[in-house]
């Protein structure tokens, strides 16, 4: 069991926390909003790491000496293209339109950061959708209105039971956070 310093969930992401408490680590959540860019050069594993650790320096000064500081980010891939939330229904009805019947990588990045110590990693998970029908894809974005989500879905709600073929890679490093990792690392800390 991990119990040493305190550990700070710079996230405001529901899902986060559930997966952190389901895992046994006591913690508290700080979250300083941040811009979440990335400088164009940088290869895509990288890109949720960069932002991860704009979420952690954010709280840094919320937070006292020692405090161990999680922060992760995750987005949808595509082609080699980064799609993230939705803009508004339409967008949300075009992005899983495209995603319908075909193979996408969902990459989290993470950053445990205590001072000056940083530990840093991404995990890609492939998700297969089902060819999904418009009205599959209208009812799944007006009943659940997934504008808070990375692909505009969540693999936990009805979409993930029944629009999802399979999944190679972590399923919680697809909801946002590779939790067994997330505990491993924080073990060796
Ligand atoms: C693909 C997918 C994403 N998501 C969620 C995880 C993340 O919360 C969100 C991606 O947005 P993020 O910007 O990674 O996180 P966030 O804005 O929710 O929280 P914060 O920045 O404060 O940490 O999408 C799911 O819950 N299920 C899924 O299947």
């Amino acid at each position: 069991m991990y119990n040493r310093a305190p550990v700070i969930l710079a996230s405001q992401s529901p899902r986060r926390k559930q997966l952190l408490e389901q895992a046994g680590i006591p913690f508290q959540v700080k979250v300083v909003e941040t811009a979440e860019t990335f400088p164009p050069e940088l290869a895509i594993p990288d890109i949720p790491v960069h932002i991860a650790r704009q979420k952690a320096a954010a709280v840094q000064e919320l937070c006292e000496a020692g405090d161990i500081i999680i922060a992760a980010d995750t987005v949808v891939v595509l082609d080699n293209n980064i799609i993230g939330k939705p803009k508004d229904r339409e967008d949300a009805i075009d992005i899983l339109s495209r995603l319908s019947g075909r193979e996408h990588r969902v990459v989290t990045g993470v950053i445990i950061q205590q001072g000056e110590k940083e530990v840093a990693f991404s995990k890609t998970t492939a998700v297969h959708f089902k060819a999904l029908t418009t009205g599959q894809i209208t009812f799944y974005v007006d009943k659940y209105k997934p504008f808070d989500k990375a692909g505009a879905y969540a693999i936990q709600e009805w979409i993930g039971a029944v629009g999802i073929d399979s999944i190679n890679g972590c399923f919680y490093n697809v909801m946002g956070l590779p939790v067994s990792r997330v505990v491993e690392e924080l073990e060796n800390f």
